[in-house]
């Protein structure tokens, strides 16, 4: 009798739908970590009814999906986020094919660490000046909204640094404020990407009113820049004048598409992510005194950060790594499997979505020690390297690799150390806040701060 010839496949490991869930519903994170760390080396397989995703974990199966075989994972299928992340980006950098491809290499010299340290100074300024705005009610014992703050502090850099100024601050507010909506109104299409766009569900009223409003506020900018080249080098600029491969102006709507994507991409992130920081540091007095023992050693009282000051700001840094392991914005990467593959030994078809998640894979027991606890010391020069590139991956890898990562470590510790610089704060309401799911990690409660002043400058003498 001729052997069979036929590969042996894995199997994934199943949650069914009794048993997983309710859990699901109670503690979607909790859940799917505890999943991960029953099945090491395997594929789950989410058996939730109607959808049945891949969870792909293994940093292996992980660096599979996102470089080794990129090109047959997808954004542009049905896959959960994406579907609906296109009806705010459009056909730009967060889409997929030759439309993305255009938009990466458009946009990509703008991020380089060339360009981004060139303007250091003018970003520490904005932030600065930003920061000083905490003045008034610092001084006044009036609380503020972490989130809030921290958002308008961004807008401020970034439009100081990619938009050329020319979106005013408080529209940059406002558009952060719809993009919120956006972020919270796809939560039922994430949980239902089966269900054709015709089919009414709550949210897509909200959603859609969202896009309008970011429109309504962009969409004049976009068209001024185009009628007029300032000659600029600004983000605005340069797709108003860009040209596609026929060497076409780009039309409106393709530009539009992109500076929202670069909008919100560069600031939901970034306040999402350091929203938690304040939280977490009441509740590690250890790691609070060590950053404020440097920030105060490094940064005098009312200084701009400069690029030196920056460079020895060692442990802000190390924090702000462990914030993106534990906590990372983009915590869900989704992707559609063109044709039929092999994941881990696992048989996936084509069709199939593949939920990728660097939150899930930053925790796995077997390659992090005490994965809940919060520990910077595991990103100091001189800790043991990690056992795999995908073990870490908060910005994601391979071709869709976040463009803005290198722009986040210069900001993030220019905003962390400004801040703590000039302000100590309380927390209004103590305790860690629980995540809330969205197309970004968030606190689902709001954090408020009572701000007081820290060393203010000494009075400049006549
Ligand atoms: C904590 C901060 C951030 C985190 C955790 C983060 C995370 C990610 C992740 C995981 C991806 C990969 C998506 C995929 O593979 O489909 C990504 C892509 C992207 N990120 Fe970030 N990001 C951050 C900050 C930023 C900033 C500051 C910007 C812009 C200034 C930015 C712009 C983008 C863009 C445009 C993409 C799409 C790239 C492409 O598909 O070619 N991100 N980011």
């Amino acid at each position: 009798m001729a052997e069979s010839t036929a590969p042996a496949y894995r199997q994934p490991h199943v949650a069914t739908l009794r048993r997983t869930f309710p859990k699901l519903l109670r503690d979607p994170l909790g859940t799917l970590v505890g999943l991960a760390d029953a099945s090491p080396g395997q594929v789950v397989k989410l058996n939730l009814g109607t959808i049945r995703p891949y969870l792909v974990v293994e940093p292996a199966h992980v660096q599979h999906v996102l470089r080794d075989n990129a090109a047959n994972y997808t954004r542009a299928g049905d896959s959960m986020m994406w579907k609906s992340v296109k009806k705010l980006g459009g056909d730009g950098i967060l889409a997929e094919g030759p439309q993305w491809e255009a938009s990466r290499r458009r946009l990509q010299p703008h991020f380089t660490a060339k360009r981004i340290d060139a303007v250091v100074d003018g970003l520490s300024r904005a932030i600065s000046d930003a920061v000083d705005e905490l003045n008034v009610p610092a001084r006044n014992g009036e609380p503020v909204d972490a989130a809030s703050e921290i958002s308008r502090i961004i807008c401020q850099a970034v439009i100081g640094v990619f938009f050329g100024n020319k979106i005013p601050v408080a529209d940059g507010v406002r558009i952060v404020a719809e993009q919120d909506t956006v972020a919270t109104a796809l939560r039922f299409r994430l949980l239902t990407p089966f269900l054709p766009d015709a089919v009414p569900m709550p949210g897509d009223r909200a959603l859609r009113r969202a896009v309008q409003n970011i429109d309504n506020i962009l969409l004049p900018l976009v068209r001024a820049e185009r009628a007029h080249d300032d000659g600029g080098d600004d983000i605005v600029a340069s797709l108003a004048r860009g040209r596609d491969v026929h060497g076409h102006k780009l039309d409106e709507q393709r530009v539009r598409d992109d500076l929202v994507s670069i909008f919100v991409t560069a600031t939901e992130t970034t306040y999402t992510v350091l929203t938690w920081l304040f939280p977490l540091l009441e509740q590690l007095p250890d790691v609070a005194e060590r950053l404020y023992a440097e920030i105060d050693r490094v940064v005098g009282p009312g200084d701009v950060i400069n690029r030196e000051q920056l460079g020895e700001l060692s442990y802000t840094r190390m924090v702000l790594d462990e914030l993106v392991r534990a906590y990372p914005s983009g915590w869900l990467v989704p992707r559609t499997a063109i044709a039929d593959d092999v994941i881990g030994g696992t048989r996936v078809r084509a069709g199939d979505t593949i939920i990728l998640s660097p939150y899930v894979t930053q925790r796995l027991a077997r390659f992090w020690d005490r994965p809940a606890v919060f520990d910077p010391e595991r990103f100091a020069p001189d800790a043991p390297r990690r056992a795999h590139r995908y073990a870490y991956y908060p910005f994601g890898g391979g071709a869709h690799q976040c463009i803005g990562q290198y722009f986040f470590q210069v900001e993030a510790p220019l905003i962390v150390a400004t801040l703590l610089s000039r302000f100590r704060y309380r927390l209004c309401t103590p305790g860690m806040p629980s995540p809330r799911l969205a197309a970004s990690l968030r606190p689902r409660e709001r954090v408020p701060l009572l701000l007081t002043p820290h060393r203010q400058p000494a009075p400049a003498k006549q």
